[in-house]
């Protein structure tokens, strides 16, 4: 089967053929403004069966979706809950429909819709969290389905013995615990703002500073949304663009790298919690792929979870082990493959439509 992936990042866009389960042909645009659907007109491949566009928000959809207009209008609603991600994936859907093939959308959150209650809740009103659908949902599920298929293979192992966390670090950053081959925790939320420090995102800050920001109209909640959104994060804090490469490449950017480190281990430590055993810790995404050093200074403040790597493996390429052999929990750099889960779930989709099954 022949498939097109578009992934809309917060930072990129990433476009891959996907014939059969393997990517023959990717292109992808660093940078993307968004806005400009130039990338999608320039890749245009032939003869496609569908197209599988990653949408961040699918609420609580548990599977995929074939796309058409009402399913559109309801994604749209979600555009509040993920402002960076959500009207990206919108656009590119909206140019893929014009072509022949259908269109699948394939969900961040469907990984964790497994989460049980406790890790679900915030601690509100139980009347609010209900009327409003107050809830965490998580992101990054395409990422993490990816890493776990391929950590377990690496290993000969079955996907329901390990207990994993998956640290995603992309423009986006979160962390997730998965046990069986489910999230039963992640550290991104009702948004993808929660948790770590981001590119350009703040992370968790304490929701009584945001109160006080407001209530002493220091700011404006429009306001508030581009600050913790755009301004904050790796950018915020080093007056760059929040790319790693520009971070680390500019002068008295120490503080900025230290406080995104320390708050990365921060919540690998409250998601190792959530496991009753860990076996394994994945990083994943253009910043843990590219900057080994970074992995190297995180791991080595997470002795405390058994956490050791080897600096020659650390130092080597491509997907591997990089703790000492025998080592628990194993740890692990793997190259962030969303469009290979993309095509996978786009192909199961089809192939239930064939079947007479409803997606
Ligand atoms: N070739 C590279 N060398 C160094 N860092 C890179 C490279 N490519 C990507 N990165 C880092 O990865 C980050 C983007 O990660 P990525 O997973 O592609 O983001 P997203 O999917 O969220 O748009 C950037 O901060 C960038 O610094
Ligand atoms: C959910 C999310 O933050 O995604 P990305 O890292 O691709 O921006
Ligand atoms: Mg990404």
């Amino acid at each position: 089967m022949r498939v097109m992936t578009v992934n809309p990042g917060s930072s990129s866009l990433k476009l891959s053929l996907v014939v059969d389960g393997t990517e023959v042909e990717r292109a992808v645009f660093d940078r993307w403004d968004g806005v400009t659907s130039e990338p999608l007109r320039r890749k245009q491949w032939p003869d496609l069966d569908v197209v599988a566009v990653r949408f961040v928000h699918g609420g609580d959809r548990r599977a995929p979706a074939v796309l058409d207009e009402a399913i559109l209008a309801e994604l749209g609603e979600f555009v509040p809950l993920a402002p960076l991600h959500q009207p990206r994936s919108l656009m590119a859907a909206k140019y893929a429909m014009f072509g022949s093939a259908p269109v699948v959308a394939c969900f961040d959150t469907a990984f964790h819709t497994s989460m049980p209650e406790a890790a679900r809740m915030y601690g509100l009103p139980k009347d609010l969290t209900e009327r409003y659908g107050l809830r965490r949902y998580g992101f990054h599920g395409l990422s993490c389905q990816y890493a776990m298929r391929r950590i377990t293979e690496m290993v000969h192992d079955k996907p329901g013995n390990t207990r994993a966390l998956c640290v995603h670090m992309g423009a986006g950053v979160s962390i997730t615990a998965i046990k069986g081959g489910r999230s039963v925790d992640t550290s991104m939320g009702f948004t993808p703002l929660e948790g770590a420090v981001m590119a350009t995102r703040s992370g968790s800050v304490d929701p009584g500073l945001l109160v006080y920001m407001l209530e002493q109209k220091i700011i404006s909640a429009e306001e508030l949304s581009d600050v913790l959104y755009f301004q904050s994060g790796l950018a915020g804090m080093s007056g760059t663009s929040g790319d790693l490469r520009d971070v680390l490449a500019a002068p008295d950017t120490k503080l900025a790298v230290d406080v995104y480190v320390h708050r990365i281990r921060r919540e690998i430590g409250a998601m190792a919690a959530s496991l009753d055993r860990l076996d394994a810790v994945v990083f994943t995404g253009g910043v843990a792929v590219h900057n080994r050093n970074l992995v190297g200074d995180i791991t080595r403040g997470l002795e405390v979870l058994g956490i050791t790597v080897v600096n020659e493996l650390l130092a080597a390429h491509g997907d591997r082990v990089i703790s000492p052999l025998g080592a628990l929990p194993r740890v692990f750099v793997i190259t962030d493959r969303e469009e290979l889960e993309l095509a996978e779930q786009a192909e199961f989709a089809v192939a239930r439509i064939k079947k007479g099954v409803a997606a």
